[in-house]
């Protein structure tokens, strides 16, 4: 990301190029050079890590449900990412844009928009808070990146990610079991739903991404970068240019595993609709325009409703 950052033209443009390939084929790529701090990301973790060993009754104090607006603990098999699979091998806590009580939007309970469910864990409040916006600063620049190589205004997606429904999501599984219930993962096959996924990981592996060619390849660690991926949302926005590619977690054996990640999804009242550039004759826009906060509930639902956290 280094050249992107540091402004000239050519830099953005040769960052931009290595990004669009990537969103044009696997729709995974690597971030290094982002300038999210070490210490930031080695504090998210074990700020993640003594949440997830705290009490159980302490952590459903902070339960999510169907009006805590994506916010909160999603407790060991709350969620099928696969909703044809049993349940995921895995404790989650979303956290989504910070807003004060008296947001006009906290006030009218606009959709998605709800008070972050903090859990008393001395100094996670902050800690998430402060990475929450290196990720979604990080995110911007990566629309950035995605705009050059798109051919549209660098700054397009700004006014669109300025209060997203963005979610940064603390992820435990623990070892796998020995005996698995039938198709059970740690997270089940799935695409993401927004525009782009940051996601930091320990280092025990087991994120795997499904190849055009029909392969489950792995996506090792790599230290000190993100990986990220193009959700469902930016797929629609690009007409199908950019691909969200299908990913699992299997848990390996014997071991605990801890990943973050931040899903930026757009803002509410955005419009998603065919890119400029995006449609051609032979490949005219092929969905109608949806707001933000429309298709981010068409996508939520189908996952929490076989656990009974919404129904
Ligand atoms: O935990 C991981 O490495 C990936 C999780 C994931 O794909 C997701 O939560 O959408
Ligand atoms: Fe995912």
């Amino acid at each position: 990301m280094k050249p992107l950052f540091e402004g000239g033209e050519a830099g953005r443009r040769h960052v931009a190029d290595q990004i669009g390939e990537a969103c044009r084929g696997i729709g995974f790529f690597y971030v290094a050079g982002h300038g999210v701090p070490a210490s930031l990301r080695e504090a998210v973790f074990s700020k993640a890590k003594e949440f997830f060993d705290s009490p159980e009754e302490l952590k459903r104090k902070s339960l999510y449900s169907a009006a805590s607006g994506n916010r909160g603990f999603i407790p060991m098999k709350g969620e099928s990412l696969d909703p044809t699979k049993a349940p995921d091998l895995k404790e989650a806590f979303n956290i989504g844009l910070e807003l004060p009580a008296d947001d006009p939007e906290i006030v009218s309970g606009a959709r998605f928009r709800a008070l972050n469910l903090w859990p008393e864990v001395p100094g996670f409040k902050d800690t998430m808070l402060d990475y929450y916006n290196a990720v979604w600063s990080l995110g911007k620049s990566l629309h950035c990146a995605f705009a050059t190589e798109l051919g549209i205004e660098t700054d397009f997606f700004d006014d669109k990610l300025s209060r997203p429904l963005a979610t940064l999501r603390l992820l435990h599984y623990p070892p796998r079991p020995a005996a698995l219930d039938e198709g059970q993962l740690g997270a089940g096959e799935h695409t993401d739903y927004g525009c782009v996924t940051l996601l930091a990981t320990d280092e025990v592996g087991g994120l795997e991404v499904y190849s055009r060619d029909g392969r489950w390849l792995a996506a090792p660690y790599i230290p000190d970068t993100f990986v990220c991926n193009i959700g469902d949302c930016l797929m629609r926005w690009t007409n199908d240019v950019y691909v969200s590619t299908p990913h699992r977690v299997v848990s390996p054996p014997g071991r605990e595993r801890y990943s973050v990640a931040f899903f930026l999804d757009p803002n509410p009242e955005a419009i998603v609709e065919c890119l400029p550039g995006c449609a051609t004759e032979e490949t005219p826009a092929k969905y109608p325009p949806i707001r933000g906060d429309d298709y981010l509930e068409s996508r939520l639902n189908p996952t929490y409703e076989k656990s009974g956290l919404v129904s």
